[in-house]
């Protein structure tokens, strides 16, 4: 499925010295996201800050949402991770487009102006209504749960 959604460039090198975020193959499911910071910043470790993308969306549509992921690269490789570990992006949220991102790792990490640092995917949202009941049908499951299947 392939969707039109509204973008704001936020940070006039996004477009220019940057590309805009794209799938970078033909079935890729992210499009990876740009640090959009002034200079170069160096996570220690053990710390996260928080990064322009230089971009805003604006998704509007009740029946989507799109989330934020690591890069597996960064992640598994430089301990790049997102402090908030997923990002969600409201369909209704139009500020700008932030990353959250958390060094995880034990060494210093530098990211450079326009380095690609997380991963933005579109998915569908079911919203839900609630409505009570004092008793479920019983279930295969019930209420096993936290490993009771086991390892094996
Ligand atoms: O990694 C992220 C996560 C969130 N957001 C933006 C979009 C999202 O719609 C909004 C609010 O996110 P969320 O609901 O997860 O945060 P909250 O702490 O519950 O804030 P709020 O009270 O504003 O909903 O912040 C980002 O830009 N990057
Ligand atoms: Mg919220």
């Amino acid at each position: 499925m392939s969707r039109e959604i509204e973008l704001k460039i936020l940070d006039a090198r996004l477009g220019a010295e940057f590309p805009l975020p794209d799938y970078a193959t033909a079935l890729s499911a992210g499009m990876d996201l740009r640090a959009l910071c002034d200079t170069a910043i160096t996570l220690a470790p053990g710390e996260a800050q928080l990064l322009p993308t230089g971009m805003a969306i604006h998704i509007g549509d009740a029946e989507l949402c799109a989330v934020i992921l690591p890069r597996s690269g960064l992640g598994h490789k430089q301990g790049l991770v997102l402090g908030n570990l997923v990002g969600l992006i409201d369909a209704d949220y139009q500020g700008p487009l932030m990353v959250s991102l958390w060094n995880r790792g034990q060494n210093p990490q530098t990211i450079q102006p326009g380095d690609r640092i997380a991963q933005l995917v579109f998915l569908p949202v079911v919203r839900a209504r609630f409505r009570q009941v004092q008793d479920f049908e019983h279930s295969a499951r019930g209420a096993g749960g936290f490993g009771h299947t086991g390892v094996r």
